[in-house]
């Protein structure tokens, strides 16, 4: 049993890279597979959980939030934390988060029932998109050009029921180029970035953008940087996309959205950033502090 964990419900590629990063490290860690994890808060449970220190990468959010959430009752740091999950697992926190800590994102809204969703979205005029608050890949990231797109979408959403579908999250549509940006932040620092480019308006790698270095600019680096912290982030990636229209002290830069078990596996040839290693390295770092506090 050793100090570090990983908790994982699948390993993908992204697992496999930490892994071969934390032995060629050298530190003891544990592979938790979660899926098998069996916690009891007592005594004996406490004595079960040896970790100080756990990177969760679990593909499923709800299993990765509830894991850290019952880890930090016995006083293991996990990264993310909890609220850290909470804040990137939901856009509509993640935004508010944002707008609260005065950092651009595409001008949003948001609406709890479909007459008023049809109401902000004609007011915020077309295009617009419609995504869900919790969501990956940019699954059922709806693009919305007219009145007849924004029935047909808020009808399929009423039929279809379930809680999700009674909030309506709207984001004018940002005239691109046709890439976004992905920036790495790990202990407050932007490691690098990479751009995502493709020729259609959803431009996620899991969609078959390519990917490519970006340079990180003085701006991405404070705006990313930023975000991070925004939402007290200690290992996550922060999506940005390139607006031409804005004039903010960002260079036009706006956040989409952060997330909290980044995917790396197509940025590291990319940047020559060896992420999985600075991961690994912050993993160990918060090892050697007396209460495990996070160094940023
Ligand atoms: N307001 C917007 N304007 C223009 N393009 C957008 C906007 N919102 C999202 N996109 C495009 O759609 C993609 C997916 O959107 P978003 O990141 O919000 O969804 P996701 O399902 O969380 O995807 P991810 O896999 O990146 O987490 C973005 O990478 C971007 O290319």
């Amino acid at each position: 049993m050793a100090e570090l964990a990983v908790l994982y419900d699948r390993i993908r590629p992204d697992e496999k890279m930490l892994f071969e990063a934390l032995d060629a490290l050298g530190t003891p860690y544990d592979k938790v597979y979660v899926p098998h994890l069996k916690l009891t808060f007592d005594e004996a449970g406490a004595a079960a959980v040896p970790w100080k220190v756990a990177i969760e990468r679990c593909v499923s959010q709800t299993r990765g939030h509830a894991v850290t959430r019952a880890l930090e009752g016995f006083g293991v740091q996990v990264i993310n934390p909890g609220h850290v999950i909470e804040l990137c697992g939901d856009k509509l926190a993640t935004n508010a988060r944002l707008y609260a800590a005065g950092l651009p994102t595409p001008r949003t809204g948001v609406s709890f029932d479909g007459d008023a969703a049809l109401q902000q979205i004609e007011a915020l005029g077309y295009p617009l998109v419609l995504k869900p608050t919790v969501g990956s890949w940019g699954r059922m990231v709806s693009r919305l050009n007219d009145r007849d797109a924004a029935e047909a979408v808020i009808e399929h959403k009423a039929v279809l029921g379930g809680p999700q579908h009674g909030i309506f999250y709207v984001q004018e549509l940002i005239r691109k180029p046709e890439r976004d940006i992905r920036a790495f932040v790990i202990g407050g620092e932007c490691i690098g970035a990479i751009y995502r480019t493709s020729d259609h308006w959803i431009t996620n790698t899991a969609r078959g953008a390519k990917a490519s270095n970006c340079e990180v600019t003085p701006e991405l680096r404070d705006l990313a940087v930023r975000a991070a912290a925004a939402v007290d982030g200690r290992i996550v990636a922060i999506d940005l996309v390139e607006d031409p229209q804005s004039r903010n002290e960002w260079g036009g830069l706006l956040v989409i959205e952060i997330n909290h078990t980044m995917e790396f596996k197509n940025s590291v040839s990319t940047t020559g950033v060896d992420i999985p290693r600075r991961m690994a390295e912050y993993a160990i770092g918060l090892l050697a502090q007396p209460t495990g506090a996070p160094s940023a």
